[in-house]
């Protein structure tokens, strides 16, 4: 466990959603220093002048998102829209900060793939190999020496702690999974939009982007890894009338008798600080991980249909942002993986 001198930390983009929810986290979080905060629109104003929940934690004042601003830094993270990181993670890069990145820019290794998703060409895709997905269960140990970390997106992290533990063991069919999967209204970041008025979502349920999704070619991306075959996946995401959370309901067709599924979870997470598989039966909640690190996790094998179907919860803006980018930052900077991180989830 690392002891000493705190770290300086950076973050990029501090009045979104996810960069206040890793103000939130690292305030109190006793081996870091919050050395700057940027912001475009709210440069010279307080932190917690804009969120006073962090009055008397935060004493920093927004600045502007120069390179100069952040040098001094140990660690830069990245809470901004999808092609901003890459614009400067090379500069910091070579001042030996190392860049945590919570946008998608790093997330996908094949830089073709990425220009068709995201519209744009790759700045620096030079990087993308040696970028380490930050997905703490499956990667742990490159983490701990990475540069660069690529924070997985929220979808993607509950879709893939849910079946990892059937792939890497080769107990279902790996070309017929399906992902139903629905998110809260933070889940696209802070901004004023006419589909994510309090009118439009507040009381109404839908499906959106079915025909193809951008967080699809990197949840398949990281199930090749853990089946190590050809992966067929259906994805398909909906928007909930509530602000934080994820819910994933998760199909698989098991190729043999599976065996006992649920110690078969247990056993694979015994040793996670942030996955909980839940007693047989159960059925995870949004609201009991709200706030929280935790990824709750429920597997059922359906007699009627021989259908596996696992329920995997997570806060989106946690586990499947902030949370997880500071838990990447423990393991990269020698903290207990679990510093900062102890929040139980908010109930109800
Ligand atoms: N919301 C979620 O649940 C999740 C989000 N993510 C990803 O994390 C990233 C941040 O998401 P979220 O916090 O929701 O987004 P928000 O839209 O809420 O916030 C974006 C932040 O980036 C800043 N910003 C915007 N443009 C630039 C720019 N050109 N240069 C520097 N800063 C800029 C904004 O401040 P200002 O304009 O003042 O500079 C703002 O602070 C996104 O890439 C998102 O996809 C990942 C997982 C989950
Ligand atoms: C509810 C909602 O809109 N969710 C966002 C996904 C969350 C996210 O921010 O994903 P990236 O980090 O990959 O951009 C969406 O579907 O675009």
């Amino acid at each position: 466990m690392r002891s000493g001198k705190p770290i300086e930390v950076g973050i990029i983009g501090g009045t979104g959603y996810t960069g206040v929810e890793l103000l939130r986290l690292l305030a109190l979080h006793p081996g870091v220093r919050i050395r700057t905060v940027t912001s475009r629109t709210d440069a010279g104003k307080a932190v917690a002048d804009l969120y006073p929940n962090l009055r008397g934690h935060v004493d920093a004042v927004f600045t502007d998102p120069e390179v100069e601003n952040l040098s001094g830094c140990d660690v830069v993270f990245f809470a901004t829209p999808n092609g901003i990181a890459m614009q400067s993670a090379p500069v910091l890069l070579e001042k030996g900060i190392v860049v945590i990145d919570l946008s998608a820019d790093f997330r996908l290794k094949d830089a073709d793939e990425w220009a068709h998703w995201y519209g744009q060409a790759h700045a620096c895709p030079e990087l993308l190999s040696e970028a380490v997905y930050g997905l703490p269960e499956v990667r742990r140990d490159a983490i701990r020496s990475a540069r660069l970390i690529a924070n997985p997106g929220c979808y993607p992290t509950a879709v893939q702690l849910g079946l990892l533990p059937l792939l890497e063991n080769r107990l279902v069919a790996a070309d017929r999974l399906i992902a139903d999967v629905k998110s809260g209204v933070s889940g696209a970041g802070r901004k004023a939009e006419v589909p994510l008025l309090m009118s439009e979502t507040g009381e109404s349920f839908k499906a959106y982007a079915v025909a193809g999704h951008r967080h699809w070619p990197e949840i398949v991306q990281g199930l090749v890894e853990m089946a190590g075959e050809p992966v067929g996946l259906t994805f398909v995401p909906h928007l909930l009338p509530m602000i934080r959370g994820i819910h994933a309901t998760l199909y698989a067709v098991p190729i043999d008798e599976p065996g006992d599924i649920q110690r078969l979870y247990e056993e694979r997470y015994r040793d996670e600080p942030f996955v909980d598989v839940l007693p047989p039966g159960s059925h995870p909640d949004t609201r009991n991980v709200r706030g929280s690190n935790r990824c709750q996790i429920a597997v059922f094998e359906l007699r009627g249909s021989g259908q596996i179907v696992v329920l995997a919860v997570i806060d989106n803006l946690v586990k499947g942002a902030a949370g997880q980018a500071v838990q990447n930052m423990n393991l990269r900077f020698g903290f207990e993986e679990t510093t900062g991180l102890q929040a139980i989830g908010l109930y109800p």
